[in-house]
């Protein structure tokens, strides 16, 4: 198995159930010609995050990492008009391109990108009451992942959803290496949500164009 062989089974499945749109081709060429890293999910994947979302009948979102708001568009589409995403950007030039790109989708009156490091805007979440989010997408720096799943825990109700992208990181999740914070940040993830009784998950390796990763689905029960 070599990576062109997923990418081009990804491009078989993703051209067949996942095809590209005028606002999702924007929103990466726009993110890659201002110089973001081409570090968004692929559209296989974006789909998954749609059809979760939906099938959740999902009002109020919460995302933790924009980017140039790609996941948030898929995401976001699966919103009725009156739904809510909130996605949490720390990079102020990432999050004026995903406003742009968001604007074109036509989603700008369901979603807002705030500017800030997370572990400094979801308390203000918490306080000015804008949860419970029925699915949060987790997809920042992983170091901080265990406090991302700690306040998603917080920010939900039972029967939510929370999502954490990127847990398996080249299959180097399954060996500690502390000089990794990435591996070290998601290694704690996964002790944390193991103990943590009021969250029910599991996790999957993936490949695909974006190469060998996995992600983490968790619902909380309590
Ligand atoms: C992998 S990218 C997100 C990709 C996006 N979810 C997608 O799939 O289209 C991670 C993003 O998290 C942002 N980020 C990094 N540290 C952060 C922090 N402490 N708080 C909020 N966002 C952060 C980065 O600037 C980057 O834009
Ligand atoms: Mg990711």
């Amino acid at each position: 198995m070599t990576q062109d062989q997923w990418t081009a089974v990804d491009g078989y499945l993703t051209d067949r159930l996942a095809p590209a749109d005028e606002a999702l081709t924007a929103a990466l060429a726009d993110s890659t010609a201002a110089g973001l890293p081409e570090i968004a999910v692929a559209p296989n994947q974006g789909k998954l995050l749609n059809l979760l979302a939906a099938t959740l009948g999902a009002r109020n979102i919460l995302e933790i990492g924009t980017l140039g708001g790609y996941s948030t568009i898929w995401l976001a589409r699966a919103l009725p008009a009156d739904g809510r995403l909130i996605s949490l950007e720390y990079n102020p030039g990432n999050a004026d391109v995903a406003r742009a790109n968001i604007a074109r989708a036509g989603l700008d009156k369901v979603v807002e990108v705030r500017t800030g490091a997370a572990l400094d805007t979801l308390p203000q979440l918490e306080a000015e009451g804008v949860g419970p989010f029925d699915l949060t997408f987790i997809d920042a720096d992983k170091v901080n992942n265990p406090h991302y799943v700690s306040w998603a825990l917080k920010l939900s109700r039972p029967g939510s959803l929370i999502v954490v992208d990127n847990v398996v990181r080249e299959g180097k999740v399954a060996t500690a290496n502390p000089d990794d914070p990435a591996v070290t940040g998601t290694r704690e993830m996964f002790d944390l949500v193991a103990r943590e009784p009021r969250l029910d998950a599991t996790a999957v390796q993936t490949v695909g164009v974006k190469g060998y990763d996995g992600l983490l689905i968790a619902r909380v029960v309590a």
